[in-house]
């Protein structure tokens, strides 16, 4: 008989007329990887950053090695052997790579009051190397660092000091191939000691594979608690949405011929220590695809034709002869780009749902008039925000307040909305529920019937595979090789490519 780590009792939380998490109770194992699973907006990270002491607990109890617990903050729950790698970057900007592995628990190096960054630098330097870190260095400041090394750190900082409880929200869709393996290493390693992960994914194969147990939530409420090997990814997709998941998920086609029209060409496309030598045409209905491991630079490329990149070289040119050298151009001639980086680089946190979706398409709701209605605006926002599924409230809502994946809807109905003729997207589907990203296959699939061009960038091989009419592979900053769609196509195939 399992002893039980953690009990959940009659937790709930409110956020104004939301009510995110209503009356949820479970019980959460020594020992074990727990899985929590729901759509988009089901409370899954509302009930974890009430452990966590992000968020005050609005009711109920967490009782832990059978002591109730209630953490202000995230260096109390520490304090109470609870950690967290969340959902966007949790790593400080301004701050070195081992100031923020150790922050809130800086007083260790403290001696008469001063500081001693060499002990702290020394002791961060050990503890990268034993994780197998080592390119990451101590002393740097964190910015120098990308989105998915910045998550390395944080796998540091949340589970060096051996917690009790290790809460994993949704890490591995920003993690390559690579760098998920280190995870799961390390999820393996928690729960080999005795301790408990509590991990959050939308990855049903993932989830099934491993965790141990599993508990769905719907709309905030606690629907069941169920053994992975008891369970089908069927059964949890029931379980999750509350009725059968049916339809053809990615696309069904094989052997249709792509358009010889070439609507972008990237030339010998170099971004210092980045990308080197790039060179690719996109045709006219075409759904190209990037992948690569961490250090590939695939996620340069987006930047690279959107204008964002810095000390670029080569041209990225369109059929009509424009050069694309800055953001303003690209979306002037219907180039739209969705980073990785949600919370930083796509949406605007603190501006209003309606506010995001509205920008980029702003000239065109002011038409020849220049003046721009709230009708119009909220008309349109509502049309795109609907056409996505956001849960929300309305149209009104802050984006900070919504859940990671309505964050992410939010993004690609901006830019379905601007109708733009070349989609670049990277890791569209993070942080996506399975219902929303069959209905973005989908989406997709018709963008390309209607003659759009996409490029997605992704570390999901199989949403790659299932998806793309070509795959480029990227390795050390430079294309490596390129596969066309086919049936036989599969994961090794790609990650052969890849290393
Ligand atoms: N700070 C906040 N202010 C207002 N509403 C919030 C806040 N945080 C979360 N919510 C709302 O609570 C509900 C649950 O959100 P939560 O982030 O817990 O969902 P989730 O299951 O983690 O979703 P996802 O899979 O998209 O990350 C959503 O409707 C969300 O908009």
């Amino acid at each position: 008989m399992s002893e039980v780590r953690l009990q959940v009792k009659n937790l709930c939380k409110n956020f104004g007329i939301t009510k995110a998490v209503q009356n949820v109770s479970f019980n959460v194992n020594k020992g074990e990887v727990h899985a929590l699973i729901g759509e988009n907006g089901s409370g899954k990270s509302t009930l974890t950053n009430m452990l966590t002491g992000i968020y005050s607990i609005g009711s109920g109890q967490f009782i832990l090695d059978g002591k109730e617990i209630h953490p202000k903050n995230q260096v109390e729950a520490n304090n109470e052997g609870v950690s967290i790698i969340v959902q966007e970057l949790g790593t400080l900007s301004g701050l070195t790579v081992a100031e923020n592995i150790f922050l809130g628990h800086e007083d260790q190096f403290v001696h008469f009051g001063i500081k001693n960054t060499n002990a702290m630098n020394k002791k961060a330097t050990e503890l990268l190397k034993k994780y197998g870190f080592d390119r990451i260095k101590a002393a740097d400041m964190i910015d120098h660092y990308n989105f998915e090394d910045r998550k390395l750190v944080e796998i540091v900082k949340a589970t060096y000091f051996d917690p009790k409880i290790v809460v994993i929200d949704e890490t591995t869709t920003a993690l390559s191939q690579e760098g998920r393996e280190e995870l799961y290493k390390h999820m393996e390693r928690i729960k080999k000691s005795g301790n408990t992960v509590i991990f959050i994914s939308h990855d049903l194969p993932e989830i099934l594979d491993k965790s141990d147990t599993i508990t769905i939530l719907r709309d905030g409420v606690y629907i069941d608690t169920v053994k992975s090997k008891d369970v089908t990814e069927d059964d949890l997709k029931k379980l999750m949405v509350g009725r059968e998941v049916t339809g053809d998920y990615y696309r069904a086609d094989y052997g249709e011929k792509v358009s010889d029209e070439v609507v972008l060409s990237v030339k010998n496309v170099t971004v210092p220590g980045l990308i080197e030598d790039v060179t690719f045409d996109l045709h006219k209905g075409e759904i190209l695809g990037f992948g690569g491991l961490s250090e590939s630079g695939m996620h340069e490329i987006g930047k690279a034709i959107f204008g964002a990149s810095y000390d670029r070289t080569g041209s990225v040119t369109l059929a009509d002869g424009t050069q694309i050298n800055d953001i303003p151009t690209a979306i002037k001639h219907s180039i739209a780009y969705t980073s990785k980086d949600r919370d930083n680089e796509s949406v605007v946190l603190n501006q209003s749902i309606g506010d995001n979706i509205c920008l980029p398409s702003l000239d065109e709701l002011a038409g020849k008039s220049h003046l721009l209605s709230d009708k119009k605006r909220k008309e349109f926002a509502d049309k795109y925000a609907k056409q996505m599924s956001v849960k929300m409230v309305d149209v009104n809502q802050f984006v900070s307040n919504l859940s990671g994946g309505n964050k992410q809807k939010v993004v690609l109905a901006r830019w379905i909305g601007k109708d733009s003729d070349i989609v670049v997207l990277d890791s569209p589907t993070r942080g996506i529920d399975i219902k929303v990203k069959q209905d973005i296959y989908q989406l997709m699939n018709q963008m390309r019937k209607n003659g759009k061009s996409i490029i997605m960038i992704s570390e999901e091989l199989m949403e790659l595979i299932g998806m793309c009419d070509r795959i480029v592979i990227m390795k050390d900053g430079k294309i490596s090789g390129q596969l066309d769609r086919d049936k036989n196509l599969d994961e090794n195939g790609l990650i052969s490519m890849m290393v």
